[in-house]
């Protein structure tokens, strides 16, 4: 693919001088979750490491996507917990938001969190910080405007943003996206969201119960990647809380109109009109590609991004890897912390992990939460046929749950002739409570790890061991084990 190269700086020095060049062990562009992990990885190992960050230390995740959101959600909570408190004999009224105590939430979430990702703390391990736009000037050098440096290794996490799809009339609104939404200037009173993946999803859940109106658009199912009866679980309780889910409605035509933005969106049965007064776009994610010079870095990338083997080595050039989002294998932060330790113990320990070599686990932070790791139930099926056994247990029979009032969800194990390959778990906590299942398959354990462990009472996590026994309740306690008992008791 030819790239792009709009957004490099004409200037070449600082003060039109020529960059300084030096060399260094490692190069990052990108202090975001995996370009941040990687410098600190290789800076701890002594290393000489060049970091540049054109914007904001942290990348998405601290600024506008997981810790924002996240703070989001948890203001959201209290207002729901507010709204059911006289179910548990607590009394209160309808919760008053004040959006600008909420975004300073939000503000204060980020600045507590921010010095992990600082320059200071990253200059503290050693690491070069460059605060500067960066590019490629050849397969070994990338460049800034006051400095060029050579390395043997170069590791491109420049992340995503969020990509827009080609709606006519889409680019002429002033649409939100994750960069605008947590700092908008007023709580929206009606918030339409195009997209029911896990962004738009946990924006509507948070701004519904901040006392938005909410409607979401989505062209084909909500949480299309999650197990699809888990997905309809959590869109059920958005819609009991007042979210309008118009899914399997694409989005044709946005325009704006008397301080309106309203939206077309067209579905099997006709075209329904949406009003609203804000726009928010979660469609999805375009890896950051441009602006980097791949082609004179010899650097090959596609609509994914970098292109990368398993190892996230480049394969075009044996000097760069890719990692986080913009290598193209998922948009996790926690998949990028994990992309930075195989990166580190890859190029300098010569070990052997891959960016696929443990499931990967990933959660959907609405009320109830979408949690998976491996495969889901259908993904499975399709590759293993009726060699597939499922384990199952609901959250209605665990007593944690009915004591707090959160028996939506169940706990669903899904099995290869008796081995674990994947978890789908929806209800309150889900996303603890799949690290059991995900500490087992990564360990490469049995399912007998999942029931032979004392689960504290009353815990949510015990559904795990239940749903794990389940698989084994007619060996445990079928017509053959009860005839070999009162065999041993004659003989015994
Ligand atoms: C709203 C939202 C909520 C999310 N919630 C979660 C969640 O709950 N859990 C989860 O696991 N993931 C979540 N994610 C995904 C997560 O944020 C990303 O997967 C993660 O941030 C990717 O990290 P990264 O290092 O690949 O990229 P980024 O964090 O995007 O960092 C890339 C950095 O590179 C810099 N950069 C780009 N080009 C250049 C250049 N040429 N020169 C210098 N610097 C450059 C950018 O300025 C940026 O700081 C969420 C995302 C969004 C948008
Ligand atoms: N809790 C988390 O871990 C978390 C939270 C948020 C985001 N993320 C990461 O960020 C990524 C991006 O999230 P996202 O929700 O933007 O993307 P997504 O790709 O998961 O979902 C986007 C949705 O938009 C729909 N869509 C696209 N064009 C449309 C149109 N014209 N009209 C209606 N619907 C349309 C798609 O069908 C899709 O379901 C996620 O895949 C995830 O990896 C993670």
């Amino acid at each position: 693919m030819k790239e792009d190269i709009a957004g490099i700086p004409a200037v070449p020095g600082s003060a039109g001088q020529p960059p300084e060049k030096r060399k260094a062990d490692l190069v990052v562009i990108g202090a975001g979750s995996g370009g941040l992990s990687a410098a600190a990885g290789a800076a701890m190992l002594g290393l000489d490491v060049v970091l540049f960050e054109k914007g904001e230390m942290g990348g998405d995740c601290l600024n506008s996507g997981c810790v924002p959101s996240k703070a989001l959600l948890s203001a959201a909570k209290y207002a729901a917990a507010a709204r059911e408190s006289s179910a548990y004999g607590v009394m209160s009224g309808e919760p008053v938001t004040d959006w600008e105590a909420v975004k300073a939430h939000i503000r204060k979430t980020i600045d507590t969190i921010a010095p992990v990702d600082s320059r200071e703390r990253f200059e503290g391990l050693g690491v070069t910080v460059i605060r500067e736009h960066a590019h490629f000037t050849n397969p070994n050098t990338v460049a800034s405007a006051s400095v060029a440096v050579s390395a043997k290794r170069i590791v491109i996490a420049t992340g995503s943003r969020a990509a827009i799809p080609p709606v006519p009339g889409l680019a002429d609104v002033n649409y939100l996206t994750n960069e605008t939404i947590f700092t908008v200037p007023s709580l929206p009173s009606h918030l339409i969201i195009l997209g029911g993946g896990p962004i738009g999803m946990e924006m509507a859940q948070a701004f519904r119960r901040l006392g938005s109106e909410v409607t979401v658009i989505e062209m084909d199912r909500v949480l299309a990647r999650a197990d699809q009866a888990h997905a309809e679980i959590a869109s059920e309780a958005l819609r009991k809380e007042g979210v309008s889910i118009l899914d399997r409605h694409r989005a044709v035509k946005v325009w704006k109109d008397a301080g309106k933005v309203s939206v077309d969106a067209e579905g099997e049965d006709g075209t329904k009109t949406i009003s609203g007064t804000h726009l928010l776009v979660a469609t999805g994610r375009k890896p950051v590609t441009d602006g980097l010079a791949l082609e004179a870095g010899d650097v090959d990338f596609d609509q994914h991004g970098i292109r990368v083997s398993d190892k996230l080595r480049s394969i075009s050039n044996k000097h760069v890897w890719a990692v986080g989002d913009v290598a193209g294998k998922g948009q996790f932060t926690h998949l990028a912390g994990w992309h930075a330790s195989v990166l580190v113990r890859r190029a300098f320990f010569k070990q052997g992990s891959t960016s696929s070599s443990l499931p990967l686990p990933a959660v959907t932070y609405t009320a109830p939460e979408v949690a998976q790791v491996g495969l889901t139930e259908h993904e499975a099926r399709e590759r293993f046929g009726d060699k597939v056994q499922v384990t199952r247990f609901a959250f209605d029979e665990n007593d944690r749950a009915i004591a707090e009032g959160k028996t939506e969800g169940e706990c669903k194990l899904i099995l290869k002739k008796g081995k674990l390959v994947g978890a789908s778990i929806v209800g309150e906590g889900a996303g603890d409570i799949i690290q059991l299942v995900g500490y087992a398959m990564s360990n490469k354990m049995k399912l007998t790890s999942l029931t032979n462990f004392i689960s504290p009472y009353p815990t949510r996590t015990e559904v795990v061991k239940r749903a794990a026994s389940a698989h084994f309740s007619d060996a445990v306690f079928g017509k053959p084990a009860r005839l070999l008992v009162s065999l041993l008791q004659r003989i015994l």
